[in-house]
C-alpha cells in the first residue's frame, strides 16, 4: 500500500489490488484518509487505471471548449448556481471556468445535453471521452468516501444514501498568463462548498493549498496525480472534524494553465451525520440546502463570514 508522504500529505494508490473493504490495506488507507482530511483537509490519489490517453484527450477537448466564442460558452446549461460558465470577473481576470451539470451520479444524457448546446451539430468524440473520464473520477470519489466512512465506523446504509443523493458537476478551468502590470492571482484563497473536489492539473503549476501550519504549498501539476480537497459540506457532515481545505491559484509560469475537476454536491440537504454527534461532540451546525448555500456564498466575500454561516 502506498503511503508515500508529500509535505505530510499522504498519497493513496487506489489501484492497489489489495485495497478491498475488510483488508488490512483498506483499514490503513482509511485511517490515512481520515487523518489527512482532519489535519489538512486533503490527500493525493494516484490511479494508474486512468489512461494518460484519456487525460490528454480531455485536456485537449477542454481547450477546444474554451476556444468557443464567449456567447456560446455563456449559454444556459444548468439551473443550479455556479454550474455554468464563469469568467470576466474583475477580481480574477485571468480565470475562466465552465461546468457540466451531471444532474446526479454519472449521466451520459447530461453530457450529451451540454455538448448539444455548445456544438448544435453534435460532438460524439467529446461525449465519449468526457463520459469515460467522469466515470473514472466518480469511482475515485466514491472509493475515497467509502474509505472515510469506514474510518469513522459508520452505518453503511446511511452512507449509501449520501452517495445516492450526490450531484456531480464536472468543471474545466483556463487561466491566462498575466500581463506585466497584472497580478498573478488566478483564484483568491477560498474553500469549496463541496463534499470533495477532485482536481487534476496538466503540467502547468498553479494550485496552492494552505496547510494546518498556515504554510502555503504548491501542488505538483502532474496529470497522473489527483488531489482530493474536502469542502464545507464535509466539514458540516463530520461535525467539524474534517477541515475544509483552503486553496488558491497563482500563475507563476508563462503558460496558459488548464485544470479540470469533479465536484460533489448534495441534491438534498447537507447535514451532520447523526453518528458523529454525541455528548462529547454536540451538534455544531444547522442543516442547509446545498444550492442555496452555493448561491448565498457568492454574495459573501470573506472566508471567515462563510465559515460562520452554518454554525448553530
Ligand atoms: O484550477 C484549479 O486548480 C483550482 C480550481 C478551484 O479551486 C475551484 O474552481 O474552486
Ligand atoms: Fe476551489
Amino acid at each position: 500500500m502506498s503511503s508515500q508522504v508529500t509535505f505530510h500529505i499522504p498519497v493513496i494508490d487506489l489501484t492497489d489490488e489489495n485495497l478491498k473493504p475488510g483488508t488490512e490495506t483498506w483499514f490503513s488507507a482509511s485511517q490515512l484518509v481520515r487523518s489527512a482530511l482532519e489535519v489538512n483537509g486533503c490527500f493525493f490519489v494516484t490511479n494508474n487505471k486512468v489512461p494518460m490517453e484519456i487525460c490528454n484527450s480531455v485536456f485537449a477537448l477542454s481547450k477546444e471548449l474554451f476556444d468557443l466564442p464567449l456567447h456560446t460558452k455563456k449559454q444556459k446549461v444548468s439551473d443550479k448556481p455556479n454550474f455554468y460558465y464563469l469568467g470576466g470577473n474583475p477580481r480574477v481576470p485571468l480565470y475562466e471556468g465552465i461546468g457540466i451539470d451531471l444532474d446526479g451520479p454519472s449521466n451520459e444524457e447530461a453530457i450529451q445535453k451540454f455538448a448539444n448546446i455548445m456544438w448544435p451539430s453534435g460532438y460524439d468524440h467529446f461525449c465519449e471521452k468526457i463520459n469515460l473520464h467522469v466515470k473514472l473520477l466518480e469511482e475515485i470519489d466514491q472509493t475515497a468516501k467509502r474509505l472515510l466512512f469506514d474510518a469513522y465506523g459508520l452505518d453503511k446504509n446511511s452512507c449509501d444514501s449520501l452517495l445516492e443523493s450526490t450531484n456531480y458537476v464536472f468543471r474545466g478551468f483556463k487561466y491566462l498568463v498575466p500581463q506585466k502590470t497584472q497580478s498573478n492571482i488566478g483564484l483568491v484563497p477560498h474553500t469549496d462548498s463541496t463534499y470533495f473536489s477532485i482536481l487534476q492539473q496538466n503540467n502547468v503549476a498553479g494550485l496552492e493549498i494552505k496547510l494546518k501550519t498556515g504554510e502555503w504549498i504548491s501542488i505538483d501539476p502532474s496529470p497522473s496525480l489527483f488531489i482530493i480537497l474536502a469542502g464545507d459540506a464535509f466539514k458540516v457532515w463530520s461535525n467539524g472534524r474534517i477541515t475544509a481545505c483552503e486553496h488558491k491559484v497563482i500563475i507563476r509560469e508563462e503558460k496558459e494553465r488548464y485544470s479540470i475537476g469533479l465536484f460533489s454536491f448534495n441534491s438534498r440537504m447537507v447535514q451532520t451525520h447523526e453518528e458523529l454527534i454525541d455528548e462529547d461532540h454536540p451538534r455544531l451546525y444547522r442543516a442547509f440546502d446545498h444550492y442555496e448555500f452555493v448561491a448565498f456564498r457568492d454574495t459573501v466575500k470573506s472566508q471567515t463570514e462563510i465559515s460562520k454561516i452554518f454554525l448553530l
